[in-house]
């Protein structure tokens, strides 16, 4: 069970984000509670992976407030969170070795790190193949890999961008088991996804973002029934491209 010292919620207050005079985001505030497993969706260029990214701290809003309710800026809010990219950057080691490694940054004692990992790797179905070099492993078993390395850490908190955007359907099915199994230990799930499929099997709430706003933010049943926004209703419907 997660320790009840989580960093979480996470409230934005006025977040924006700009590059020059182009705004990206604007005016987003939010709360994002630990538990629910959160999908943020919208069209393309809509600012999805820039959320992602301010929410992460990989970047600085121009304006406004990321905050960790939780607990102050730092290590320990570092430490309790972790990103899965679409496409994972893995070590020219064996699977085992790339969570070895990561345990080992960890500041795990040596002598516990290869029962960690061999744990992280039963966990998501990777046991056979730990020591297989992890760049032959296929795409699907690489994002696996990605989610047992992170999952090795024990976040409070997993942000995945388009995870499965690169797989075929299922190896796409394989990684959303990864990301229940994850979630079922008591880990907050915040992902972007095109794959509306996809968003209805595992979202607890959508976050809906047009043209660099928040336009909805709604229990995933409701959202999906009946969206409150013309814009929700039209990408729904797919006759929203940008
Ligand atoms: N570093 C940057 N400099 C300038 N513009 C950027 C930068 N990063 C992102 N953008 C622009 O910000 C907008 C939002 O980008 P973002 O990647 O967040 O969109 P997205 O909703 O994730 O899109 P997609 O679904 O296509 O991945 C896009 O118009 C993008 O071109």
């Amino acid at each position: 069970m997660r320790a009840p010292d989580t960093i979480l919620p996470l409230d934005l207050d006025r977040v924006g984000f700009a590059v020059g005079e182009r705004s990206l985001l604007d005016g987003i505030s939010l709360r994002l509670e630990a538990g629910l497993r959160t999908v943020i969706l919208g069209p393309n260029g809509a600012g999805k992976s820039l959320l992602l990214r301010l929410c992460h701290g990989l970047l600085e809003p121009s304006i406004g407030r990321v905050k960790w309710v939780g607990a102050e800026e730092g290590e320990k809010v570092r430490r309790r969170q972790a990103m899965v990219f679409q496409r994972p950057v893995l070590l020219r080691r064996s699977a085992l070795a790339n969570i070895r490694y990561v345990l080992a940054l960890r500041g795990v004692p040596w002598h516990k790190r290869g029962a960690q990992a061999m744990e992280a790797l039963e966990r998501f179905g990777l046991g056979s193949l730990a020591l297989r070099p992890a760049r032959v492993l296929s795409g699907g078993e690489q994002q696996r890999l990605a989610l047992a390395r992170a999952w090795a850490s024990r976040p409070d908190i997993l942000f995945l961008d388009e995870p499965t955007s690169s797989l075929d359907p299922a190896a796409a099915l394989s990684v959303e088991m990864a990301v229940r199994e994850f979630h079922a230990s008591g880990t907050k799930i915040v992902m972007t996804t095109h794959d509306l499929g996809q968003a209805r099997r595992l979202a607890d709430e959508v976050v809906f973002l047009f043209q660099g706003r928040l336009v909805e933010h709604a229990p995933a049943a409701e959202f999906f029934k009946e969206p409150r926004s013309a814009q929700a209703r039209a990408f729904l419907a797919g006759e929203l491209v940008y």
